[in-house]
């Protein structure tokens, strides 16, 4: 039956539905004419009237400004308000300097124009407000200034434009005032170390009421037409100096067909749909975040659909780096092809059908589809892993067992000494130390984790692999075979529309891999959980994939990411079973 929406009585009570039927309603028409006549009317101002400014004004426009948006919601600004005389005249004399210095390193014309620029409203204005960030707080440690540790600077920054565009609103003058030496204003107004200015603002009632820019009144410069500052999906070709300029070289190699993400059309409506459900709009979390974008891939999207497990042996295994030999893959291949080995039955528990590949164990194993390299193998510390033949043969086969049947696809991967090639493909990929990316595998003590740390140097030192390298040759310099199989089954799948469900760190760099080769992959992927292995979490992080489960699992074969992708199926199911609401009547 339909349930009446329960509306929250605290923040948003609009619901899909309203938002879908008037996707432009949050606009404010009445506002929205005076706001640009203001963008529009902003200009720099340089003369002022002594005058005073009421409190009430300033404080208004100063709640503007600290009304910005700022980097994690970290309000790095301060404002000092100067009003002695002492100090805004040392300011002046301070910018004069400056001016002057800057003047004599510029062609006599430019020389002259910035000369004639007035900076008197340092003293004219009846307050200056200086802003300053407070960057005393380590990027890290702010949502967001990890990757741009400057946004708190352009927080700043916006906080001046709200300022600015305010005090215009309220027939205020602002002028920002630059001509410092950052350390000289900031040694004056006793700024701590790690405090930063953005200048100085002088504020009061204009004398001066500029219909234009004073620059471009003054010939200085013009504004440049809109269509020269918009561009269009990617830099121009024709401004980069040379096809070796784009700073993602495109990889050469095999030819990947274009792979595309699920339409925005798609992916809103999925999440559209679940906001109906009897329920707060995602309360089932991480899960509801995988739900919404597996669910934009079209029905059925959810449901187990195959476990592809991929089994190889690896030359590597001579430097003594697991604690197995290397008859056990074949035993656990052997298994899985009766339905014994954990991943499959932990596939088969999960409603998943598994599909057991060969792709190169030491004696070929009976019943299991082969796709088994012919060339040379090496041991990655003396000789390449594949021949760049069978790197292309291996990807291709993958993406038939990737594109094959319907549902989600989970990887799994069985490979005595694989832990140490997908260290040393981890590394590679991500430009790490090997010290970074060795962990324990099925068992090691440390002596063997010091012979996978040497070998894994030694593999990087040899074949230089960076994270600029293209992906396919890296493959084929450090991977193996089971990784360019479950390489080409994410390709195929992805291509196929299937949600792929990763597994521990063997089964889901070959994720990564497709990413470098088709970005729109990312899409299609699930982190089905984060495994004790230690360079798991950089590769997770890497693709920028919250896991489902977390549970320190070590057992390869696939077995977490048919865990995963039993709940997936579960969630699916909840999500359809679940009673829909309607706004009030
Ligand atoms: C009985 C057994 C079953 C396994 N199933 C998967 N693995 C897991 O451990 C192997 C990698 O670890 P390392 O690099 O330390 O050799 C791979 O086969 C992986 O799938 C197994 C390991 C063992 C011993
Ligand atoms: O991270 C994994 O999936 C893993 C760890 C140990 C052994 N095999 C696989």
């Amino acid at each position: 039956m339909t349930w009446q929406r329960p509306v929250p009585t605290i923040g948003d009570p609009t619901s899909a539905r309203e938002r879908a039927g008037d996707p432009a309603a949050w606009a404010l028409p009445q506002d929205a004419a005076g706001l640009y006549a203001v963008i529009d009317a902003r200009r720099d101002i340089r003369r002022f009237r002594p005058d005073p400014i009421p409190d009430e004004v300033l404080t208004r426009i100063l709640t503007a400004a600290h009304h910005a948006p700022s980097v994690g919601h970290s309000q790095p600004w301060r404002f000092i308000l100067v009003t002695e005389d002492a100090t805004r005249e040392r300011a002046e004399v301070m910018a004069d300097r400056c001016r002057l210095r800057q003047a004599a390193g510029m062609d006599p014309e430019s020389a002259r124009r910035l000369l004639d620029l007035q900076l008197d409203g340092l003293r004219e204005a009846p307050v200056g407000i200086v802003v300053a960030c407070d960057r005393r707080t380590p990027p890290g440690g702010v949502l967001g200034r990890a990757t741009f540790p400057d946004a708190d600077l352009w927080s700043c920054a916006t906080a001046i434009e709200n300022l600015w565009l305010a005090a215009r609103a309220e027939g205020l003058g602002l002028g920002w005032v630059t001509l410092f030496e950052p350390d000289e204003l900031a040694t004056m107004l006793h700024l701590p170390a790690g405090v930063e200015t953005l200048g100085w603002l002088c504020v009061g009632w204009p004398d001066e009421r500029p219909p234009e820019p004073g620059l471009q009144r003054a010939g200085w410069s013009r504004r440049a037409p809109l269509e020269s500052v918009v561009l269009h999906e990617r830099w121009p070709e024709e401004d980069l100096a040379s096809p070796t300029d784009h700073r993602h070289a495109a990889p050469r190699g095999l030819a990947v067909p274009r792979i595309h993400a699920p339409s925005q059309r798609h992916v809103v409506a999925a999440r559209d749909e679940a906001d109906e459900l009897l329920t707060p709009p995602q309360s089932l979390g991480v899960l509801d975040r995988v739900a919404d974008r597996v669910s934009a891939l079209g029905p059925g999207s959810t449901a187990p659909g195959t476990l592809v497990l991929v089994g190889a042996d690896h030359p590597v295994h001579v430097h003594h780096i697991s604690a197995y030999e290397q008859r056990v893959t074949g035993d656990i291949m052997a298994a899985a092809v009766i339905g014994e080995a954990m991943g499959a039955v932990a596939a088969r528990t999960a409603g998943l059908v598994p599909v057991v590949v060969d792709a190169g164990v030491l004696v070929p194993v009976e019943g299991a589809i082969a796709v088994r390299p012919a060339g040379r193998r090496g041991d990655l510390v003396t000789d390449d892993a594949l021949e760049p033949a069978d790197v292309a043969l291996l990807v291709d086969a993958g993406r038939a067992l990737g594109a094959a049947g319907s549902g989600t696809v989970a990887l799994g991967e069985v490979g005595v000494g694989n832990t140490t090639v997908a260290s040393a493909l981890a590394a590679g990929l991500l430009g790490l130390g090997p010290d970074e990316v060795v962990g324990l595998g099925a068992g090691s003590d440390a002596a063997m984790v010091d012979r996978k740390r040497a070998v894994v140097a030694g593999a990087l030192a040899r074949t230089g692999v960076t994270p600029r390298t293209d992906p396919l040759v890296a493959l084929g310099c450090l991977g193996g075979p089971e990784f360019a199989v479950l390489t080409g089954v994410v390709l195929g799948a992805a291509q196929a529309g299937r949600a792929v469900i990763l597994d521990g760190l063997a089964a889901t760099l070959p994720g990564l891999v497709a990413v470098r080769l088709e970005p729109a992959v990312s899409q299609y992927l699930v982190a089905g959980q984060r495994s004790r292995e230690q360079a798991h979490a950089a590769v997770l992080a890497e693709l920028g994939l919250e896991p489902l489960l977390d549970l320190r699992i070590r057992s390869g074969e696939g077995v977490g990411a048919c865990l995963a992708a039993g709940l997936l199926a579960s969630v699916g199911t909840i999500r359809a079973r679940t009673g829909r609401t309607a706004a009030r009547p």
